[in-house]
């Protein structure tokens, strides 16, 4: 199997229909283990993402992950790219977590006798089997992120797009969830507003206003971010 790739080719994205850009054209090749992106609110993060499994198709150029391009072969492209979204409420959609997994593990074609079984290993992988048969409306915002992580592991992707997976949550799931992150196997690409979060990966990308401006080691892309902010707060330099 060849080594994960996320390749960009001139992204574009534009608005519809007024045809604002909201990414100006992209250009890169993504072959880290751990890939953070970081950004003010609104500077195209999660644009960006949601292009790496076709949620999104570029206005112009090409996206393409293990070579397969996100506007033709977007079926296959989804089946190797899970996606985590910031609000996990959005992805938890069944009555209980168990059946969240189990309907997950659908999309695989996975007998329907071996789901129950299967679910549960994943829930137990994840710490979470004592939350199997509650609702998700029930769960705290922490439990649900680790819960929306798992539901989406659970057809273990090749690579992990997850937009912004530790917002809102506290110290101790915040940490969990990027231990969790630390340890998978998988390529992930993140975007978060946690900067101890972007210094863990292996590559970091900065953006601003629909560009990126910088794009390089962990710690020298959070110095350009704390820049770029402290440029454009008042009094800023
Ligand atoms: N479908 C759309 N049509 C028009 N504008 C859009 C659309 N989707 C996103 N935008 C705009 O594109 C810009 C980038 O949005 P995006 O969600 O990518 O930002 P972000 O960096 O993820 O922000 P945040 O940190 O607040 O989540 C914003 O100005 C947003 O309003």
């Amino acid at each position: 199997m060849s080594a994960p790739v996320i390749e960009f080719r001139r992204a574009t994205v534009r608005a519809e229909p007024e045809g604002r850009v909201l990414l100006h054209p992209v250009e890169l090749t993504l072959t880290e283990q751990r890939v953070g992106v970081i950004g003010p609110n609104g500077s195209g993060k999660s644009t960006l993402l949601r292009l790496i499994n076709g949620l999104l198709l570029p206005s112009s150029g090409s996206v393409a992950v293990h070579g397969m391009d996100t506007a033709t072969m977007g079926r296959r492209v989804r089946r190797s790219v899970g996606f985590v979204f910031t609000d996990p409420l959005s992805q938890l959609v069944m009555p209980t977590g168990r059946e969240d997994v189990e309907l997950s593990l659908r999309t695989r074609r996975i007998p329907a006798a071996d789901r129950k079984q299967l679910a549960s290993d994943v829930l137990a992988r994840f710490g979470l089997e004592h939350l199997a048969d509650r609702s998700s409306y029930d769960l705290s915002g922490g439990e649900r992120q680790l819960l929306a992580l798992a539901v989406v592991l659970a057809v273990e992707p090749r690579i992990l797009v997850a937009d912004e997976p530790t917002t809102l949550l506290d110290l101790r799931n915040d940490a969990r969830v990027r231990s969790l992150v630390a340890g998978l196997d998988q390529q992930v690409v993140f975007t978060t507003h946690n900067l101890d979060f972007a210094l863990e990966a292996d590559r970091t990308l900065v953006i601003d206003d629909g560009r990126i401006v910088f794009d390089g080691p962990p710690p020298d892309a959070v110095a350009h971010y704390r820049h770029l902010v402290g440029s454009a707060a008042p009094g800023g330099a």
